[in-house]
């Protein structure tokens, strides 16, 4: 059987499955480390993606790829394809102040409306208009605006920099797919095109997609939008250890997530990485005015309603640091106190948040009395701190129309046995865990043997854990006299 790359291009790192396309069994793995940090040259990814596809084993026995990766990020291309600046990633908040200011301009209904979501910072629109206020010597130097993994998919494929890549700087060849375009802020999930009003409006320069014939050097490059099952052209000889290797679409790294995990109605994602997001796959497009959910398209031709946090693994990395402990004696920590933490919470907005939309917040410990305070309660309260933001994320996702019948955990800190025991107390839905494994680079390696056989394969799931229901609603009740919602 063929084998496919997927691969994840996530805030932290860059990860890489090599996968068995008739079976779905991963035969390599790959990873590199992504700098620290809210604003990042791409050329780090790059440089990653490089050695995780070594670490890997290298492309050479592999006949198709698709690189997912952190969506909305901001990559700004020269009419050369540089890089005009380092991307604004999705975490990064600067540009709250803008994303009020095009909620002023449009109101928050219509821009529901037209793109799905009503901008927070995270949207790649808010980042736009940012530099248009702020950098305009920059602004002005833009040709082409992509995605992380538009930019990676592009430069695979030998496209760049004169001086530093085979096919030089054609930004007609940028491609992204539609759940990535999605979160934009200036794609329409119920229209599926473009907004390029919307666009301009953000940027203050009028925009075109690419391989249209309506570009001319005065339009800004927006990638093109391929369909899930695409074959965008092939990894450039220099890259593809002597193999022909199709290019998949990509996506963003939710849908693609969803894409891994092979999910059906009534199965809610719950991610714990950099981000925590609660997503689902939906038949219709979801339009929340109030903007706690937004409403993205999927990887597979539907949608992906989602709520996202800007604070989740790395809430435990911190207080495991302060504590001076591993992940383990965390988990063993967070596990010897009683539910509740007796009544300690930690409101985790450690990098602002974004669901509630709080991008100057920060964390607070609350309900500390002399004897609660131990550490053993303070490990506890940052995973329910942690779980309980996202729980407020699902109810607004179920009553965006999704049913939750059972609720799968991903993600980096899925894997904490602490966490794991905890989200049962939490989510009033049954919980489980599936076995280890990168699943948002398995959904991409999912898109790359689409685009190799027409047709979509059906990996089996495996499950690792399902813990047994255990609902405490104090954990909640205590949480939301404190968290501001
Ligand atoms: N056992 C664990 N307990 C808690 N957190 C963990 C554990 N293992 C990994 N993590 C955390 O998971 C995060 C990485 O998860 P990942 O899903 O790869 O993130 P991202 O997609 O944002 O790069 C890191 O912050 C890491 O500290
Ligand atoms: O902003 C979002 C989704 O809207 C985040 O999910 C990013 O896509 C980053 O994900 P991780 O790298 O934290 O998994």
């Amino acid at each position: 059987m063929a084998l496919v790359a997927g691969i994840d291009s996530s805030t932290q790192s860059c990860k890489v499955v090599i996968v068995d396309s008739g079976t779905g069994a991963t035969l390599r793995t790959g990873r590199a480390s992504h700098p620290d940090g809210t604003e990042v040259s791409p050329s780090f990814w790059w440089t990653a993606l490089l050695e995780a596809l070594h670490d890997a084993g290298g492309l050479a026995d592999v006949s198709s790829l698709a690189i997912a990766g952190q969506q909305h990020g901001m990559v700004l291309l020269d009419s050369e394809g540089r890089v005009v600046r380092d991307a604004l990633l999705w975490n990064d908040t600067r540009s709250a102040v803008s994303a009020e200011a095009l909620i002023a301009e449009f109101g928050a209904a219509a821009l529901v409306e037209r793109s799905g979501s009503v901008p927070v910072a995270s949207l790649t629109s808010t980042k736009v208009r940012w530099v248009r206020d702020n950098e305009p010597e920059i602004a002005a130097r833009v040709a082409a605006v992509a995605l992380p993994h538009d930019w990676l998919s592009w430069r695979l494929r030998g496209y760049g920099p004169a001086d530093e890549s085979p096919l030089g700087p054609d930004l007609d060849q940028l491609v992204t797919d539609r759940s990535d375009a999605s979160g934009t802020g200036y794609w329409s999930p119920a229209r599926e095109a473009y907004d390029l009003d919307l666009f301009e409006a953000a940027f203050g320069r009028p925009a075109c997609e690419a391989g249209s014939s309506e570009l001319d050097g005065s339009l800004i490059v927006l990638p093109k939008v391929a369909a899930p099952e695409a074959n965008t052209g092939t990894v450039h000889a220099d890259y593809a250890n002597g193999s022909e290797i199709i290019v998949g679409a990509g996506a963003g790294d939710n849908a693609a997530g969803a894409l891994g995990l092979g999910v059906a109605a009534g199965d809610v994602v719950i991610s714990l990485g950099t981000s925590g997001t609660v997503f689902a796959a939906a038949p219709a497009a979801v339009n929340d005015p109030s903007g706690t959910v937004a409403g993205f398209a999927d990887a597979a031709g539907a949608y992906l309603p989602i709520a996202v946090t800007l604070n989740a693994a790395r809430i435990l990395s911190s207080v495991a640091e302060l504590l001076a402990v591993s992940f383990d004696e965390f988990a063993q920590l967070a596990l010897a106190a009683e539910p509740g933490s007796a009544g300690v919470v930690l409101v985790p907005y450690f990098e602002g948040e974004r669901t509630p939309n709080l991008p100057n917040a920060k964390a607070s410990f609350h309900g500390l009395s002399i004897s609660s305070t131990t550490r053993a309660n303070t490990a506890r309260a940052a995973i329910e701190g942690m779980l309980c933001g996202l729980a407020d994320g699902l109810d607004a996702v179920v009553a965006s129309g999704v049913t939750a019948e059972r609720l799968l955990l991903i993600g980096g800190a899925a894997q904490n046995p602490a966490v794991q025991a905890v989200a049962a107390q939490v989510f009033g839905v049954p919980v489980i865990v599936p076995a280890p494994g990168e699943y948002v680079a398995r959904g991409a390696a999912v898109q790359a043997a689409w685009a190799l056989d027409g047709a979509r394969p059906t990996w089996e799931l495996e499950l690792d854990a399902a813990p047994v229901s255990d609902f405490h609603p104090v954990i909640r009740e205590q949480y939301g006299v404190y968290s501001g919602v």
